[in-house]
């Protein structure tokens, strides 16, 4: 089954909207984890177990896991989630953007190396950039479109030929890159508006969106602006406000308890 089919298969039986964020951060883990050379893996295993009950999808950022030279632990995990959760579709937040021949390995990478079900992709290099993972029809690929950051206007937001950047990006999404039907858009939770603008533009592609918890989207504001009209379309990404919900013992349950709170609002809202 190819990602769009899991995802809308995820949505109904989960009743969730939430994308569980995992960015694992050493110097925040519980003490227990103090001296563990897997300490990477076995936290984040914790968390992909304690919240899969309330999760439309993980999303692992790939930097979090390079920066600390953890690669084989993203590999175990989203082989662990993959075995533990069927079903729950892993989104591989690598944000790639490259010429042709050199995202034809990242494509690799991130499908066939990690075995994600989707990749962040960034556009700002063109259509031909984004061909060898679109190309990939049982694979997502998920276009940055409107970011979440205080920054993400300053080239988004250029008005060229009357209408802002991202708004281009958001009609060449669904008007031409997305032949295959895989493929969804990032906006920010922080961004109500834009939110609400791509929504008229794209009609139910998904949308990835970040920002709310540490960030401080307003997470009812995302439902009421971009929900599609049987109330799903949205994968709203919350990493920090649920991994590190406590530094204690309790810090599955914690997490667990972060993640159900947030499907309730989003619920709330549907
Ligand atoms: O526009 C974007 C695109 C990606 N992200 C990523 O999402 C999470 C957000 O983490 P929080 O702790 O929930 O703030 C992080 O991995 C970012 O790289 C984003 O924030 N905004």
């Amino acid at each position: 089954m190819g990602f769009m089919q899991q995802l809308q298969q995820r949505w109904a039986t989960s009743g969730s909207l939430v994308c569980v964020g995992l960015d694992p951060e050493p110097a925040k883990f519980p003490a227990k984890f103090k001296g563990d050379p897997d300490a990477v893996f076995g936290f984040c295993r914790d968390i992909v177990d304690a919240t899969a009950e309330f999760a439309c999808a993980f999303k692992p950022q790939i930097a979090h896991f390079a920066a600390l030279g953890a690669e084989g632990a993203l590999e175990r995990l989203i082989a662990h989630i993959h075995a533990k959760h069927p079903g729950v579709p892993v989104i591989l937040d690598a944000k790639r953007g490259d010429i042709g021949s050199t995202a034809q390995r990242y494509a690799v990478e991130a499908f066939d190396r990690y075995a994600a079900d989707a990749v962040t992709v960034n556009p700002y290099l063109g259509g031909d950039s984004l061909q060898p993972y679109l190309e990939r029809a049982d694979r997502g690929v998920v276009v940055l479109c409107r970011t979440s950051n205080p920054g993400a206007g300053d080239l988004q937001d250029l008005v060229v030929d009357g209408r802002p950047l991202y708004q281009h990006v958001a009609a060449k999404a669904a008007a031409e890159w997305n032949g295959n039907g895989n493929v969804a858009l990032v906006v920010g939770a922080t961004w109500p508006e834009q939110l609400r603008e791509v929504r008229a533009i794209v009609g139910d592609m998904p949308l990835l969106v970040p920002g709310v918890g540490a960030q401080g989207g307003d997470a009812a504001g995302v439902v009421r602006n971009a929900r599609t009209a049987n109330g799903t379309g949205l994968m709203v990404s919350s990493s920090r406000a649920i991994l590190y919900a406590s530094a204690g013992d309790d810090y599955a349950e914690a997490a667990s308890a972060a993640a159900r709170a947030l499907r309730d609002t989003l619920n709330r809202h549907r």
